[in-house]
């Protein structure tokens, strides 16, 4: 047992082989920042204390100024004002003690000492995970720059789709030419269609040779044929067998030889293992998405090769850094944090961001600002892909020396084989002769079956919980409550390139999903507030709740954008006189606010423009999914909805491209995302302008009532892109007529019923 506490943990044989005195990595402590942050942390609760007074005090004295104001919309901006605080302030837990890290990958031991991996690639739709990007991720992870005898990659196909396992016979064949080209010409960028798409030759010093440029072209052109190969199927089991994608029985094939193939045997001796699974599917049974997957192969995976360490990916993330698994390792192999440590987290980066990143796609904030904030507090979160975890991590903590092998089938299920990967790191050696590898692939089949884990542990203490759609995040929640950590790894060079999403349907679907998953952890037993027992410290858990309960903030954005407005509409002052004192108080909030966010965006590379563009996402995303995503994940916990997981598209579509390349929204997407933006845009246009023209007829009104002229200004420069899609544009990514008609009617409805009734009480 090992002194953290953590049970299940066995000291790992590789990591007590590491004698060298020389660290692996380094940590470095951001102190300025923190400096900073804690000092404007300290000023800003400061001035909302004086605000809170400011609003308390209505209800409890008979002021001259606030006299004759009803009490309801007042009721509502302290209630908003209070939430978004609380919001910010469980948010600067992210800036306590931001830390980055440095590896030395070249102090590693010798090949032969590092431990074995396991890559698990994950797709779920042909037609919105393009099968030819799948494949070039299978082929990035396939040329890591590892031990060829030490990898083994995997590709869970949820699609259950016959082009998925054609491509992966397709990708075999073109690795055999494709490895031993990178290899021996050292190429960086080991994702095939990012290399022969690539404008800039980073060919490096063989860049020049002959050999180097035949070899080059001869490989460019078995590409294309890949390609061909590739996109030329079409079909699903279905075809064959009757079934469909999402009623099959499990699928598993170890990729082999091809006999009529005549490439040398020994280049395919230099080749990792190559995997694929498509697990059981039956319309009556829960296949619990992404989580449910991760399972299956942690299942199958574990009779087949067992490595110690997992690689999980999702099929648009390619490995950019061939580098990254020696990246990690200095980390796992570091004797001094490898006996908590369940995960290295690396970013999610994108490779089709714009220069005008109007969707935020690169997630700006989470990956170069609050990952660095968990890192110097107990570690990341576990975000989906791009991480390298410890298998024994995700068991839950029973599998310990000596433990009872019938207790084991009670929490694991009653597979033998899988029962011995428990008790043993080293890959099953039956896996060679062909009897028993026949034996072997009908027990991973049997493992990928789904009713496997029924009445067992798995996805409730073992592997990835199945309780939230936002699995990653609840699963890295429960690993960091039991005692484990994790790092964050995140440097100049990406070690992994995605699709970032580049149209506002997929960005507010997207959105809607998590902050449902996010908020259904929230509100379940796995609330970070009150877990336990839990080994978290609590600035760490002020970051998890904060995670969290973020979407919340649609309640606070929605109040922002109507309250202010149907009062100054109605000649209802709620904010203090720009003569008043307090109005001191505003103002200095608002420009604090604007500062942090400027600072941060100065300091993670951010532009003028970024800043724009976060504010109006983050009103956009609040007032739809945020608001949908919590209502979701309610309706969820009382019952009356499934979980659901629709993959985001990653299709890219000429048209959307080029308009997301002009900077231009696509508003191609359901009203009920639409409606409620246009709707807030109208009102705000109508109540700034009946302000104008109330300053200009009504004496001494501007002194009342600027600060709500002034919100209805901001909202309209802010959104000015949909104001712009409703009246300007012609193209097809506008705002149709029928929005526009629809949302003034909206309007009004609320104006009548709710500024003009609801609001004077
Ligand atoms: O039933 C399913 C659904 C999805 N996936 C795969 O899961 C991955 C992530 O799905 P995607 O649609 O790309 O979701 P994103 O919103 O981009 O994903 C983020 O959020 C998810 C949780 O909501 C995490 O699982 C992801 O790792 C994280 O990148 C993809 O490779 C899918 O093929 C499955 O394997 N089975
Ligand atoms: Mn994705």
């Amino acid at each position: 047992m090992n002194q953290t506490g953590i049970t299940g943990y066995r000291k790992e044989s590789w990591v007590s082989l590491m004698e060298d005195p020389k660290p692996l990595h380094v940590c470095h402590v951001h102190k300025s920042s923190i400096i900073i942050s804690r000092l404007h942390t300290f000023l800003h609760v400061l001035a909302v204390a004086f605000l809170v007074y400011y609003r308390a005090r209505f209800f409890f004295q008979n002021d001259v100024e606030t006299r004759g104001i009803p009490t309801l919309p007042w009721l509502l901006l302290s209630v908003s004002e209070l939430l978004l605080f609380i919001i910010w302030l469980l948010d600067q837990a992210f800036r306590w003690r931001p830390v980055s890290r440095t590896v030395f990958p070249e102090r590693l031991p010798e090949d032969d000492k590092l431990p074995a991996l396991d890559v698990f690639i994950f797709t779920a739709d042909p037609d919105r995970e393009p099968t030819l990007q799948v494949m070039n991720t299978v082929l990035s992870a396939m040329a890591l720059d590892y031990p060829h005898d030490k990898l083994h990659v995997y590709l869970s196909d949820d699609g259950g789709s016959a082009v998925t396992l054609n491509g992966m016979r397709e990708s075999w064949r073109f690795a055999k030419l494709w490895i031993p080209f990178c290899r021996r010409f050292e190429i960086q960028k080991r994702c095939p269609e990012a290399y022969f798409s690539s404008l800039v030759d980073d060919d490096g010093d063989s860049g020049s040779s002959d050999e180097f440029l035949a070899e080059k072209e001869k490989l460019k052109e078995r590409y294309q044929l890949f390609k061909e190969r590739v996109k030329g199927t079409k079909g699903s089991f279905a075809d064959t067998s009757g079934s469909t994608g999402k009623d099959h029985p499990s699928v598993i094939e170890v990729i082999h030889e091809d006999p009529n193939d005549n490439t040398e045997q020994e280049e395919v001796a230099m080749l990792p293992q190559l995997v694929y699974v498509s697990r059981e599917k039956r319309p009556s049974h829960p296949h619990h998405f992404k989580g449910g997957a991760i399972n299956v192969l942690l299942r199958v995976s574990g009779v087949i090769s067992n490595s110690p360490i997992i690689l999980a990916l999702d099929c648009d993330m390619y490995c950019n850094d061939p580098t990254s698994a020696r990246q990690a390792m200095c980390f796992h192999l570091d004797p001094k944090i490898s006996s908590s440590l369940a995960f290295v987290q690396f970013p999610q980066r994108f490779h089709n961001i714009a220069s005008n990143d109007i969707y935020d796609s690169q997630l700006r904030s989470t990956y170069s600002l609050m990952w660095q904030g968990l890192d110097g507090l107990d570690g990341p979160v576990l975000s989906g892909t791009g991480f390298f975890i410890k298998r024994v991590s995700l068991y839950g903590g029973f599998v310990q020396e000596g433990a009872d092998p019938m207790e084991l089938k009670r929490h694991f299920g009653p597979s033998n084989e899988f029962i011995k990967s428990l008790l043993q790191y080293k890959k099953p050696s039956a896996a060679n002769d062909r009897d028993s590898s026949d034996t072997l692939l009908q027990e991973a089949k049997f493992l990928a079956s789904c009713t496997y884990g029924s009445r067992t542990k798995w996805g409730e203490d073992v592997g990835f919980l199945h309780y939230s759609v936002a699995e990653d995040y609840l699963t890295g929640f429960t690993l960091q409550s039991k005692g484990w950590t994790s790092v964050y790894l995140s440097s100049s060079k990406p070690q992994f390139l995605g699709s970032g999403v580049t149209n506002l349907n997929d960005l507010l679907t997207q959105g809607t999903r998590w902050s449902s998953g996010l908020v259904e952890v929230g509100i379940s037993k796995f609330c970070p507030f009150v877990y336990g027992p839990s080994k978290m410290s609590f600035l760490e858990r002020m970051c998890y709740g904060n995670l969290s309960f973020f979407p919340l903030r649609f309640l606070p954005l929605w109040c922002f954008a109507t309250v202010p407005q149907l009062c100054l509409l109605n000649g209802i002052p709620l904010y203090p006189e720009v003569s008043n004192s307090f109005s001191i108080i505003f103002l200095f909030i608002f420009i604090s606010s604007l500062a942090q966010h400027s600072y941060e965006a100065f300091i993670t590379g951010g532009s003028f423009r970024s800043l724009i563009n976060e504010t109006r996402l983050w009103m956009i995303k609040s007032i739809t999914s945020h608001l949908y995503g919590s209502f979701d994940a309610l309706m969820k916990r009382i019952g009356m909805r499934e979980a659901s997981f629709l993959p985001t598209n990653k299709v890219d579509d000429d048209d959307r491209v080029k308009l997301y390349e002009n900077g231009l929204y696509d508003f191609r997407t359901s009203s009920m995302f639409l409606a409620p933006l246009v709707t807030l845009v109208i009102l705000n246009m109508v109540s700034f302008l009946v302000g104008i023209a109330r300053a200009i007829l009504v004496a001494r009104d501007l002194d009342k009532m600027f600060v709500q002229v002034f919100i209805s200004l901001c909202m309209l420069v802010i959104n000015y892109p949909i104001i712009e899609g409703m009246v300007l544009r012609k193209d097809k990514g506008r705002i149709p007529a029928s929005i526009t008609v629809l949302s003034a009617m909206f309007s009004i409805i609320v104006f009548l019923l709710v500024g003009s009734r609801f609001l004077m009480y």
